[in-house]
């Protein structure tokens, strides 16, 4: 198959950089955008200055506010739009062509996971997930970024993890799309708490606890859900993890800095906060892991939070009374 041309459906920071990726590594890329004034910034200016500040776009990336076909289309809008981008876009142009999902979050409503929601929109198209720990600043700056590409093991990922690669862009090839899709959902939610221990000013012994205990809910929800957990050990599990979980330049990490201060979720969101996935991938996060039968405090506590049910407080102290167990 020729993977030779690449359209970028989402103007936003990360559908920017993957496309400057694209455009850097020598490929003809498209970038769609919604925003008709976006699309006018790149052409002419070749900045997307809301989104990538006053960074310089590659000359050579073309922005346009209608589906252009390519050999490979990446989707890089939110978890929640994914349907609705993918709505806009005629399935046979999709059909027996990879789409490579980069949103780290799962669907509102029918709990479903990015190929999933492609599934039922382009039932043809041949999903991949792109995963890991990449901030969009990193990527489309140049800076060094690997990443997880998981097909599902019926197709030849290495061959589009080579042509997706660049001199900055380093893609691992993978089979377990379920495992790196629920990672890149669920390290979200965590980030969201290890931001709210650090805005609670409990310390950095607790949110590395924190950490540590999330993977291992990780674990026993992806392999719950039919992943495997050696998955996690790599870029979209591990990796990203400790990214998000450690930086506030992670938007739901910042989200979580905010909540442990003692705001609302509706005050954050109010203050126009930057898309911070984990805040509605939670709830599902737990629907998940009641329909699947698996033990996720973790994942309860970052709802309880989100909802002010309960403060900071009140919720480590019933994580810390929890009955003691054996680590694994
Ligand atoms: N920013 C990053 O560093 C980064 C890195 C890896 C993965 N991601 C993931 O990529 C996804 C997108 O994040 P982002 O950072 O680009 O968000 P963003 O807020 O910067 O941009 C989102 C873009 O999607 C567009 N959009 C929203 N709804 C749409 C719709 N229905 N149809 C078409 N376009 C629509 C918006 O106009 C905007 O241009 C998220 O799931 C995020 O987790 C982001
Ligand atoms: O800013 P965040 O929290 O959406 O994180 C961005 C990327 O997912 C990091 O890998």
């Amino acid at each position: 198959m020729r993977l030779e041309t690449v359209t970028v459906v989402g103007g936003g920071a990360w559908g920017s950089a993957l496309a400057q990726a694209a455009a850097t590594a020598g490929r003809p890329v498209t970038l769609i955008a919604r925003d008709e004034k976006i699309v006018d910034e790149i052409n002419t200016r070749h900045t997307n200055t809301r989104y990538l500040g006053g960074l310089a776009l590659d000359v050579r990336i073309v922005a346009e506010s209608l589906f252009v076909p390519a050999d490979i289309v990446v989707m890089a809008v939110p978890a929640q739009a994914t349907r609705q981008a993918l709505a806009a876009i005629d399935p046979e142009f999709l059909a027996r062509r990879p789409v490579v999902l980069t949103a780290k979050g799962l669907e509102t409503g029918t709990l479903e996971r990015q190929s999933e929601i492609l599934g039922a929109m382009a039932p043809l198209a041949v999903p991949y997930v792109l995963s890991g720990p990449s901030f969009a600043a990193d990527v489309a700056a140049g800076r060094p970024t690997a990443v997880t590409l998981a097909g599902d093991g019926a197709s030849d990922t290495s061959e589009l993890a080579a042509a997706l690669a660049g001199p900055s862009l380093r893609p691992y090839a993978a089979d377990d799309r379920v495992g790196v899709e629920i990672a890149g959902a669920l390290k979200n939610v965590y980030a969201l708490a290890c931001g709210a221990v650090e805005g609670a000013g409990l310390g950095f012994s607790a949110r590395s606890a924190l950490m540590a205990r999330a993977y291992a809910e990780m674990a026993r929800i992806v392999t719950a859900m039919g992943g495997s957990a050696t998955t996690l050990t790599g870029l979209a599990g591990l990796g990203d993890l400790t990214l998000s979980c450690t930086t506030p330049q992670s938007r739901n990490y910042t989200f979580g800095l905010a909540l442990g201060r003692g705001e609302s979720t509706q005050e954050i969101l109010a203050g126009g906060a930057g898309l911070a996935e984990g805040v509605a991938t939670a709830p599902v996060a737990a629907e998940l892991a009641e329909r699947f039968e698996v033990d996720a405090p973790l994942v309860a506590a970052v709802n309880q939070l989100l909802t002010g049910v309960a403060s900071i407080t009140h919720i480590v102290a019933g994580l810390m009374a929890r009955p003691l167990k054996r680590e694994s």
